[in-house]
């Protein structure tokens, strides 16, 4: 048994990581030698959590790891932990249950805690009667960070400021304005410039005026479609970092995949792929508005559209 070192344990939802856990966990790793973060998930009643949240899509088990583990790479000695708490009466009522499953943990790991950190001072006394080691309470009232993660979950667009940096992308808003290709891109450009955000460009046009100068739309091949939807993945991806709570775009992998399957009469995976990988939240149509209504009244339909998904 590891036992000269010492060791401290945090535990969490991170549903989602917000910068009050980040306080919590920078300030505990200061305290220890070594720090376990254990992040509990409970498939029902995640879920429930969800669907009674205002989060356009549920964050996955596998999202609320990467966000602990990429968010503190810079620190070798933090340690994350997938907790199972499946079977277990939901706090605060399984204490026993719970604390054996974390201990199940920790002994395969060989690790003996010292030290409890968390802000929840209704906990301490059954930190250290089932832990049997000391608790220490960070910002119990939250003055400093004054978050909570059920706070963002109503409403993670009114609460932007204190999500994750690494989270943040998953929760940015796509939106898609798809139609009349240079009416839309224009479109499209002007929106991200209103909402102080980030625009993607439009990998089907940009594939002929940059990064293939020599083809024309007619000669496209099938390799052609796929390097169009993996170059505009990749550009989503690398705006969502810093997007501000929107993104647009005037492409959607649908669209393409309906340009494939018209050309070259058949399905394609990966296209498919794409299309369920990189969901978009609101995609919008040339062929929704009447052709006679001038631009502006497009203009505002849309930004009256996009102020419903935000509030
Ligand atoms: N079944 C049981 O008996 C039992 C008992 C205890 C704990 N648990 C589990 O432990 C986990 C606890 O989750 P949670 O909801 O407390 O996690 P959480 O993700 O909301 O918070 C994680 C930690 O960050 C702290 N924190 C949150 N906001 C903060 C802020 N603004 N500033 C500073 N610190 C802040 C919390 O006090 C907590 O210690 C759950 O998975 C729960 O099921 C279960």
């Amino acid at each position: 048994m590891k036992t000269k070192r010492k060791i401290g344990i945090i535990f969490g939802k991170f549903y989602p990581l917000h910068c009050g856990h980040i306080y919590l966990i920078e300030k505990a790793i200061m305290q220890v030698d070594e720090l376990h973060v254990f992040l509990g998930c409970e498939p029902a009643r995640d879920l429930k959590l969800f669907e009674a949240s205002g989060m356009l899509r549920q964050p996955q088990v596998r999202d609320r790891f990467y966000w602990l583990k990429k968010n503190f790479q810079h620190h070798r000695n933090i340690h994350i932990h997938v907790l199972d708490e499946s079977g277990i009466a939901y706090y605060p009522n399984g204490w026993q249950d719970w604390s054996d499953r974390v201990k199940a943990i920790l002994a395969k790991h060989q690790v003996k805690p010292m030290v409890i950190f968390t802000s929840e001072q209704q906990d301490v006394a059954n930190h250290e009667r089932y832990f049997n080691c000391s608790v220490k309470l960070i910002d119990v009232n939250r003055d400093f960070i004054n978050i909570s993660a059920t706070k963002i979950r109503q409403n993670p667009f009114q609460h932007w400021q204190y999500i994750s940096q690494v989270a943040r992308p998953f929760f940015v808003m796509k939106i898609a304005l798809v139609g009349k290709l240079n009416q839309f891109d224009q479109l499209a450009m002007q929106l991200a410039n209103i909402f102080n955000t980030r625009y993607v460009t439009n990998g089907y046009i940009n594939y002929f005026q940059n990064d293939h100068h020599h083809k024309v739309s007619s000669t496209l091949n099938e390799a052609d479609y796929i390097r169009i939807a993996m170059l505009q993945a990749q550009r989503i991806d690398d705006a969502a970092t810093c997007a501000n709570k929107l993104l647009f775009t005037a492409f959607d992998f649908e669209t393409l995949y309906h340009h494939y399957q018209r050309s070259f009469r058949k399905d394609n995976q990966i296209l498919k792929e794409l299309i369920n990988n990189y969901p978009f939240d609101l995609v919008i149509h040339s062929h929704d508005f009447n052709p006679h209504e001038s631009q502006l009244a497009i203009f505002e339909s849309v930004i009256e559209r996009i102020k419903i998904k935000l509030e």
